[in-house]
């Protein structure tokens, strides 16, 4: 086992859970608290021109806070590398799901799809676009609940979400049409077609536009031609027709994408964007059983941990208020 010195004591390192193009991720627990972590490890030398993705990822990162997108608890950098602490999906990719099931049935995938649509929704009400969503940046913890990953395209416009974007980005699989061209494009209208492509994949098992030939794959978006299953309802085929629009301008929007009738059927309203933690909350309880640890004051230590350096002090009282959501006992692990 490869050792880091700067994680000895803090984390303790176990399997490797991801290997990515220039990030490997590895399973770990958090010492004080004794909770599962996923721990992004990326060698700075081998980073090149990816390094600025790893800065936009983190700062990304640190303003988000939502049911469905991956928590941030702890960045660590050494002269060498970036560790990027994370919120363990123990459910792994819902890539993996679908291809263990062949297919999702309308039910499940739309249970699926509004956790996705909440998260989006969520990014592009704060000025945030995703850019590279596909199955496998889409993953479930324990529970099977949607956790979106990897913000290592992310892109918060300047000019805000009605500015255009040049930057050509993502997995092709999932690229818009307007991004495979090379055009200006609307990073809210990339990824409505790429969760076009996302609802196909949870319905169909299969890809709307796929080919080994890199050529042939372009010609297929850009035609934005794909088969329809006989499987697939009315309801679900107009939905999806609606998301794979070739022209960005005909394409659904977000804010008809919540209350769309397949998206709502059987729900008791439009999905609900907003997040259900705010992201910088006072929890005393937590701050009571860390101070007792540190041998200080509440105020004392709130003072020090609402500068939200994500630091080790970060991870532990955001890992403790996590045990508490989970109903389990907010306590430290003393015991070395
Ligand atoms: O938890 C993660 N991945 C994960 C967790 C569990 C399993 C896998 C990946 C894949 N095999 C099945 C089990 C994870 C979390 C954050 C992240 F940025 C990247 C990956």
């Amino acid at each position: 086992m490869v050792r880091y010195a700067v994680l000895k004591g803090f984390y303790e390192l176990e399997k490797t859970i991801g290997c990515g193009g220039f990030a490997k991720v590895k399973l770990a627990m958090h010492t004080l608290t004794g909770e599962k972590v996923a721990i992004k490890i990326m060698e700075k030398a081998h980073l090149g021109d990816d390094l600025p993705r790893v800065e936009l990822e983190t700062k990304a990162l640190k303003n988000l806070s939502h049911q469905h997108i991956c928590k941030l608890f702890q960045l660590i950098e050494t002269d060498t590398h970036y560790f990027i602490v994370l919120e363990y999906c123990s459910g792994g990719e819902l890539f993996d799901h679908i291809v263990e099931r062949n297919r999702l049935g309308e039910g499940e995938s739309r249970s699926f799809f509004r956790q996705i649509v909440s998260a989006v929704a969520y990014l592009h009400n704060i000025g945030y676009a995703h850019r590279d969503l596909k199955p496998e940046n889409v993953l479930l913890d324990k529970e099977h609940v949607v956790k979106l990953i990897d913000f290592g395209l992310c892109a918060k416009p300047k000019g805000g979400m009605d500015s255009h974007l040049s930057t050509s980005c993502g997995s092709p699989t999932y690229a818009a049409p307007e991004l495979v061209v090379g055009k200006r494009y609307l990073g809210s209208e990339v990824d409505i077609w790429s969760m076009g492509v996302l609802l196909y994949a949870l319905l169909c098992g299969c890809l709307p536009f796929d080919d080994n030939n890199i050529d042939t794959l372009y010609r297929k978006i850009i035609s934005g031609r794909y088969d329809e299953p006989e499987w697939l309802s009315v309801g679900s085929k107009r939905l999806i027709k609606s998301m794979l629009q070739v022209d960005p301008k005909k394409r659904i929007t977000v804010d008809k994408l919540v209350c769309h009738p397949w998206v709502t059927l059987g729900y008791d309203g439009p999905v609900n964007k907003d997040s259900v933690y705010d992201l910088h909350v006072r929890d005393e309880e937590c701050l009571n059983v860390m101070s007792q640890y540190y041998g200080m004051s509440s105020s004392e230590l709130w003072l020090r941990l609402s500068s939200w350096k994500y630091d080790y002090d970060t991870a532990t009282y955001l890992l403790l208020m996590t045990r508490k959501k989970r109903g389990l006992p907010v306590r430290l692990v003393t015991s070395s």
